[in-house]
């Protein structure tokens, strides 16, 4: 479903964040990605979703490469678009309308969805946010907010979904509800996340970026958690030298 190759990512005027970056993620994967902070998680995350793009390199999605290009074909893009959907780091930057309902309803409404009005009462309920739906979303506390940007995408079942440090804010109770939804999908799925634990718990893959640089590991979750050398080198630990009794 995926493809890089040789894929360098970075600014204008600053140096490469990320370069040399070529793999594959298959329909269906259940990918983690880890690294320390600024490494380029989250820019590898839009450039997937199409809101950035490699210096150079190639990314395909079902075979074709994603260009500026290719998404003025509009029918192209409109499809991408469809399928691909991405949660951001900061939810905030994904609200625009005056209220949670809304918000929710936007996509499905915005699709034609008939049905548009039941699901998203449906996806609030999901989501415990129904007792918000007349409030306006920036007045939601942080794991409101982020349970509302989770809804927003979720409810039009993407093919490709791309979530950013979705865990962070989510309660204990959220985060479990979280858990199971993604375990259930048998969607691709791409999270970006600094849980070692969240990522053990849904992602069978993970990928680690090493600042700077590229990848430094890529294989099954079990062998990569597991090394704590590579987790340490990866700055994804830290060696204590107190530990309190
Ligand atoms: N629009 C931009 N213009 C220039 N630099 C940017 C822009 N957006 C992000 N950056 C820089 O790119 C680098 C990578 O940022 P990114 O958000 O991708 O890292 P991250 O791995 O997701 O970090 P974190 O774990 O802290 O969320 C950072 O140094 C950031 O300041």
């Amino acid at each position: 479903m995926i493809k890089l190759d040789a894929v360098e990512l970075g600014w204008p005027d600053a140096p490469a964040l990320l370069s040399g970056l070529s793999l594959q993620i298959a329909a269906g994967e259940k990918v983690a990605l880890l690294g320390p902070n600024g490494c380029g998680k989250s820019t590898l995350l839009q450039m997937l979703a199409a809101l950035v793009f490699a210096r150079s390199g190639v990314y395909r999605y079902c075979g074709q490469a994603v260009t500026r290009a290719q998404l003025r074909m509009r029918g192209w893009e409109r499809a991408f678009r469809r399928d691909v959907g991405l949660v951001f780091q900061h939810p905030e930057a994904m609200f625009f309308n005056a209220t949670v309902h809304d918000e929710i309803a936007w996509g499905p409404r915005r699709l034609g969805w008939l049905d548009a009005e039941e699901r998203s009462a449906r996806w609030a309920q999901e989501l415990g946010l129904t007792a918000l739906l007349e409030q306006p979303p920036h007045s939601l506390s942080g794991g409101e907010k982020q349970r509302l940007a989770l809804a927003c995408v979720l409810i039009l079942e993407p093919k490709l979904l791309l979530l950013d440090e979705p865990s962070a804010n989510l309660d204990p109770q959220s985060l479990g509800w979280l858990c199971d939804y993604l375990l259930s999908l048998e969607t691709t799925l791409i999270l970006s996340t600094h849980s070692l634990g969240f990522a053990a718990e849904v992602a069978k893959r993970v990928l680690v970026i090493e600042r700077r640089a590229g990848l430094l590991a890529d294989g099954p979750s079990e062998a990569v958690l597991g090394n704590t050398e590579l987790l340490i080198r990866a700055g994804l630990m830290h060696r204590r030298k107190h530990r309190s009794v």
